[in-house]
Protein backbone atom coordinates (compact mmCIF):
# COMPACT_ATOMS: atom_id res chain seq x y z
CA UNK A 1 0.00 0.00 0.00
CA UNK A 2 1.65 3.32 -0.67
CA UNK A 3 -0.03 7.17 -0.96
CA UNK A 4 1.33 10.30 -3.12
CA UNK A 5 1.57 13.23 -1.35
CA UNK A 6 1.11 16.74 -2.69
CA UNK A 7 3.72 17.54 -5.58
CA UNK A 8 6.59 20.19 -5.04
CA UNK A 9 9.05 21.48 -6.75
CA UNK A 10 11.49 19.30 -8.84
CA UNK A 11 14.48 21.48 -9.55
CA UNK A 12 15.91 21.90 -6.24
CA UNK A 13 19.69 22.28 -6.58
CA UNK A 14 20.80 19.20 -4.46
CA UNK A 15 20.93 16.73 -5.37
CA UNK A 16 18.70 13.46 -4.33
CA UNK A 17 19.48 9.85 -4.08
CA UNK A 18 17.38 6.72 -3.21
CA UNK A 19 18.35 3.75 -1.79
CA UNK A 20 15.95 0.93 -1.75
CA UNK A 21 16.60 -2.76 -0.60
CA UNK A 22 15.34 -5.86 0.83
CA UNK A 23 15.70 -6.31 4.74
CA UNK A 24 18.97 -7.17 6.02
CA UNK A 25 20.78 -7.05 2.29
CA UNK A 26 23.33 -4.45 3.94
CA UNK A 27 21.30 -0.79 2.79
CA UNK A 28 21.68 0.40 6.74
CA UNK A 29 25.69 0.06 6.60
CA UNK A 30 26.80 0.78 3.45
CA UNK A 31 24.87 4.32 3.35
CA UNK A 32 26.29 4.83 7.22
CA UNK A 33 29.66 3.91 5.93
CA UNK A 34 29.17 6.16 2.96
CA UNK A 35 27.98 9.38 5.00
CA UNK A 36 31.41 8.95 6.83
CA UNK A 37 33.80 9.20 3.88
CA UNK A 38 31.58 11.82 2.27
CA UNK A 39 30.36 14.81 3.89
CA UNK A 40 28.20 16.71 1.39
CA UNK A 41 25.99 14.13 1.85
CA UNK A 42 23.04 13.73 4.58
CA UNK A 43 20.86 10.90 5.16
CA UNK A 44 16.88 12.05 5.67
CA UNK A 45 15.45 10.39 9.21
CA UNK A 46 12.20 9.05 8.22
CA UNK A 47 9.31 8.84 10.53
CA UNK A 48 7.89 5.49 11.72
CA UNK A 49 5.75 3.88 13.41
CA UNK A 50 7.40 0.64 14.21
CA UNK A 51 8.71 -0.04 17.45
CA UNK A 52 12.51 1.26 17.80
CA UNK A 53 15.26 -1.57 18.20
CA UNK A 54 17.38 -2.42 21.29
CA UNK A 55 20.04 0.42 20.33
CA UNK A 56 18.21 3.13 18.03
CA UNK A 57 17.54 6.26 19.22
CA UNK A 58 14.60 8.86 18.51
CA UNK A 59 15.65 11.32 15.96
CA UNK A 60 19.09 8.94 15.66
CA UNK A 61 17.59 6.51 13.04
CA UNK A 62 14.34 7.39 12.78
CA UNK A 63 11.42 9.68 14.37
CA UNK A 64 9.72 6.80 16.35
CA UNK A 65 5.89 7.98 16.77
CA UNK A 66 2.46 6.96 17.62
CA UNK A 67 -0.35 5.70 14.56
CA UNK A 68 -2.48 8.82 15.37
CA UNK A 69 0.84 11.34 14.78
CA UNK A 70 1.66 9.78 12.11
CA UNK A 71 -2.16 10.38 10.96
CA UNK A 72 -2.25 13.53 12.07
CA UNK A 73 1.20 14.38 9.85
CA UNK A 74 -0.96 12.78 6.90
CA UNK A 75 -3.90 14.98 7.32
CA UNK A 76 -1.56 18.00 7.41
CA UNK A 77 0.26 16.89 4.10
CA UNK A 78 3.58 17.04 5.96
CA UNK A 79 4.81 13.57 3.85
CA UNK A 80 6.17 13.44 0.61
CA UNK A 81 5.76 10.17 0.76
CA UNK A 82 5.24 7.37 2.90
CA UNK A 83 4.19 3.70 2.64
CA UNK A 84 3.24 0.32 4.50
CA UNK A 85 6.06 -1.52 4.69
CA UNK A 86 6.50 -5.42 7.03
CA UNK A 87 3.29 -3.96 8.94
CA UNK A 88 4.34 -0.54 10.21
CA UNK A 89 3.95 2.86 8.09
CA UNK A 90 7.31 5.05 7.31
CA UNK A 91 7.22 7.98 5.80
CA UNK A 92 10.05 10.93 4.72
CA UNK A 93 8.74 14.04 5.63
CA UNK A 94 8.86 17.91 3.88
CA UNK A 95 10.92 18.86 6.83
CA UNK A 96 13.50 16.15 6.46
CA UNK A 97 14.37 17.30 2.59
CA UNK A 98 13.11 20.14 1.36
CA UNK A 99 15.15 23.17 2.98
CA UNK A 100 18.62 20.98 2.65
CA UNK A 101 18.22 20.24 -1.22
CA UNK A 102 16.79 23.97 -1.78
CA UNK A 103 19.67 24.90 -0.24
CA UNK A 104 21.99 22.82 -2.81
CA UNK A 105 22.67 20.23 -0.21
CA UNK A 106 22.80 16.19 -1.21
CA UNK A 107 20.23 13.83 0.21
CA UNK A 108 20.16 10.33 0.76
CA UNK A 109 16.89 8.71 1.63
CA UNK A 110 17.09 4.64 2.45
CA UNK A 111 13.61 3.90 1.73
CA UNK A 112 11.38 1.23 0.25
CA UNK A 113 10.82 0.57 -3.53
CA UNK A 114 7.16 2.20 -3.36
CA UNK A 115 8.51 5.41 -1.65
CA UNK A 116 11.12 5.66 -4.11
CA UNK A 117 8.95 5.10 -6.59
CA UNK A 118 6.96 8.29 -5.59
CA UNK A 119 9.38 10.45 -5.06
CA UNK A 120 10.76 9.76 -8.66
CA UNK A 121 7.48 11.28 -9.09
CA UNK A 122 8.08 14.14 -7.50
CA UNK A 123 11.76 14.49 -8.32
CA UNK A 124 12.52 13.30 -11.63
CA UNK A 125 16.32 13.91 -10.99
CA UNK A 126 16.29 11.84 -8.15
CA UNK A 127 19.03 9.00 -8.61
CA UNK A 128 17.49 5.34 -7.47
CA UNK A 129 19.63 2.80 -6.17
CA UNK A 130 18.73 -0.73 -5.25
CA UNK A 131 20.90 -2.77 -3.51
CA UNK A 132 20.98 -7.04 -4.21
CA UNK A 133 22.55 -9.56 -1.81
CA UNK A 134 24.47 -11.98 -3.04
CA UNK A 135 21.91 -14.66 -2.53
CA UNK A 136 18.87 -15.66 -0.67
CA UNK A 137 21.00 -17.67 1.67
CA UNK A 138 23.11 -15.01 2.18
CA UNK A 139 20.23 -12.67 2.96
CA UNK A 140 18.56 -14.74 5.61
CA UNK A 141 22.18 -15.86 7.55
CA UNK A 142 22.81 -11.43 7.47
CA UNK A 143 18.98 -10.98 8.88
CA UNK A 144 19.90 -13.98 11.30
CA UNK A 145 23.42 -12.75 12.17
CA UNK A 146 22.03 -9.01 12.82
CA UNK A 147 20.14 -10.26 15.66
CA UNK A 148 17.26 -7.89 15.67
CA UNK A 149 14.47 -9.87 14.65
CA UNK A 150 12.67 -13.25 15.83
CA UNK A 151 12.02 -15.79 13.39
CA UNK A 152 8.66 -15.17 12.53
CA UNK A 153 9.68 -11.54 11.64
CA UNK A 154 12.63 -12.59 9.48
CA UNK A 155 10.34 -15.01 7.48
CA UNK A 156 7.89 -12.16 7.12
CA UNK A 157 10.81 -10.04 5.67
CA UNK A 158 12.27 -13.17 3.24
CA UNK A 159 8.78 -13.93 1.56
CA UNK A 160 8.21 -9.59 0.77
CA UNK A 161 11.74 -10.00 -0.31
CA UNK A 162 10.98 -11.63 -3.42
CA UNK A 163 8.70 -9.10 -4.43
CA UNK A 164 10.94 -6.00 -3.12
CA UNK A 165 13.62 -7.37 -5.52
CA UNK A 166 11.18 -7.80 -8.50
CA UNK A 167 11.25 -3.87 -8.44
CA UNK A 168 14.55 -3.76 -8.61
CA UNK A 169 14.42 -3.04 -12.32
CA UNK A 170 12.49 0.23 -12.46
CA UNK A 171 15.55 1.91 -10.46
CA UNK A 172 18.86 3.65 -12.09
CA UNK A 173 21.11 1.37 -10.35
CA UNK A 174 21.50 -2.07 -8.96
CA UNK A 175 24.54 -2.54 -6.38
CA UNK A 176 25.52 -6.30 -5.52
CA UNK A 177 26.23 -6.13 -1.80
CA UNK A 178 28.69 -9.59 -2.07
CA UNK A 179 31.88 -7.88 -0.81
CA UNK A 180 30.81 -4.95 1.70
CA UNK A 181 34.11 -2.72 -0.17
CA UNK A 182 33.34 -3.38 -3.89
CA UNK A 183 29.44 -2.03 -3.09
CA UNK A 184 30.88 1.05 -1.27
CA UNK A 185 33.28 1.36 -4.07
CA UNK A 186 30.18 1.39 -6.63
CA UNK A 187 27.93 3.26 -4.36
CA UNK A 188 30.76 6.01 -4.03
CA UNK A 189 31.16 5.91 -7.93
CA UNK A 190 27.12 6.34 -8.63
CA UNK A 191 27.35 9.42 -5.40
CA UNK A 192 30.43 11.14 -7.44
CA UNK A 193 29.23 10.72 -11.29
CA UNK A 194 25.78 12.16 -10.41
CA UNK A 195 27.63 15.39 -9.18
CA UNK A 196 29.80 15.71 -12.80
CA UNK A 197 26.27 15.24 -14.54
CA UNK A 198 24.86 18.64 -16.05
CA UNK A 199 20.84 18.47 -16.40
CA UNK A 200 18.85 21.38 -18.10
CA UNK A 201 16.28 20.39 -15.62
CA UNK A 202 18.43 21.45 -12.37
CA UNK A 203 18.37 25.00 -11.42
CA UNK A 204 22.61 24.87 -10.61
CA UNK A 205 25.08 26.05 -12.95
CA UNK A 206 28.44 24.90 -12.76
CA UNK A 207 30.72 27.55 -11.56
CA UNK A 208 32.83 27.21 -14.63
CA UNK A 209 30.01 28.21 -17.07
CA UNK A 210 30.36 31.86 -15.34
CA UNK A 211 34.01 31.76 -15.78
CA UNK A 212 33.95 30.18 -19.14
CA UNK A 213 31.19 33.12 -19.97
CA UNK A 214 28.78 30.17 -21.51
CA UNK A 215 25.00 30.51 -21.65
N1 LIG B 1 8.52 4.43 1.90
C1 LIG B 1 9.35 4.54 2.94
N2 LIG B 1 10.03 3.46 3.38
C2 LIG B 1 10.88 3.62 4.42
C3 LIG B 1 11.08 4.88 5.05
N3 LIG B 1 11.99 4.72 6.05
C4 LIG B 1 12.35 3.42 6.03
N4 LIG B 1 11.68 2.75 5.06
C5 LIG B 1 11.82 1.32 4.68
O1 LIG B 1 11.09 0.50 5.55
C6 LIG B 1 11.68 -0.82 5.51
C7 LIG B 1 11.83 -1.37 6.91
O2 LIG B 1 12.80 -0.63 7.60
P1 LIG B 1 13.35 -1.10 9.00
O3 LIG B 1 12.19 -1.42 9.89
O4 LIG B 1 14.32 -0.09 9.51
O5 LIG B 1 14.04 -2.47 8.70
P2 LIG B 1 15.41 -2.87 7.97
O6 LIG B 1 15.32 -2.44 6.56
O7 LIG B 1 15.43 -4.34 8.16
O8 LIG B 1 16.53 -2.19 8.71
C8 LIG B 1 13.01 -0.68 4.77
O9 LIG B 1 12.80 -1.13 3.43
C9 LIG B 1 13.24 0.81 4.80
O10 LIG B 1 14.02 1.23 3.71
C10 LIG B 1 10.35 6.01 4.55
O11 LIG B 1 10.45 7.13 5.03
N5 LIG B 1 9.50 5.77 3.51
N1 LIG C 1 28.76 -7.25 2.39
C1 LIG C 1 28.39 -7.79 3.55
N2 LIG C 1 28.87 -9.01 3.91
C2 LIG C 1 28.49 -9.58 5.08
N3 LIG C 1 27.64 -9.02 5.97
C3 LIG C 1 27.12 -7.82 5.66
C4 LIG C 1 27.47 -7.15 4.45
N4 LIG C 1 26.79 -5.97 4.42
C5 LIG C 1 26.08 -5.91 5.56
N5 LIG C 1 26.26 -7.02 6.33
C6 LIG C 1 25.64 -7.36 7.62
O1 LIG C 1 24.32 -7.81 7.33
C7 LIG C 1 23.41 -7.39 8.36
C8 LIG C 1 22.27 -6.56 7.74
O2 LIG C 1 22.80 -5.31 7.34
P1 LIG C 1 21.95 -3.95 7.48
O3 LIG C 1 22.85 -2.86 7.03
O4 LIG C 1 21.34 -3.87 8.84
O5 LIG C 1 20.81 -4.25 6.38
P2 LIG C 1 19.50 -3.42 5.91
O6 LIG C 1 19.66 -2.00 6.36
O7 LIG C 1 19.51 -3.56 4.42
O8 LIG C 1 18.32 -4.11 6.53
C9 LIG C 1 24.23 -6.61 9.38
O9 LIG C 1 24.58 -7.48 10.45
C10 LIG C 1 25.47 -6.19 8.57
O10 LIG C 1 26.59 -6.02 9.41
Amino acid sequence: MSHFATPSPADYPGNLYVVAAPSGAGKSSLVKALLEIDTRLMVSISHTTRAPRGQEEHGREYWFVSKAEFDAMIARGDFFEWAEVHGNRYGTSRDAIEQRLHDGQDVVLEIDFQGALQIKELFPSAVLIFILPPSWEELQRRLFRRGEDTPEVIAQRMVNARHEVAQARHFDYIVVNALFETALFDLKTIVHAQRLKYSTQRLSRPAVFDALQLS
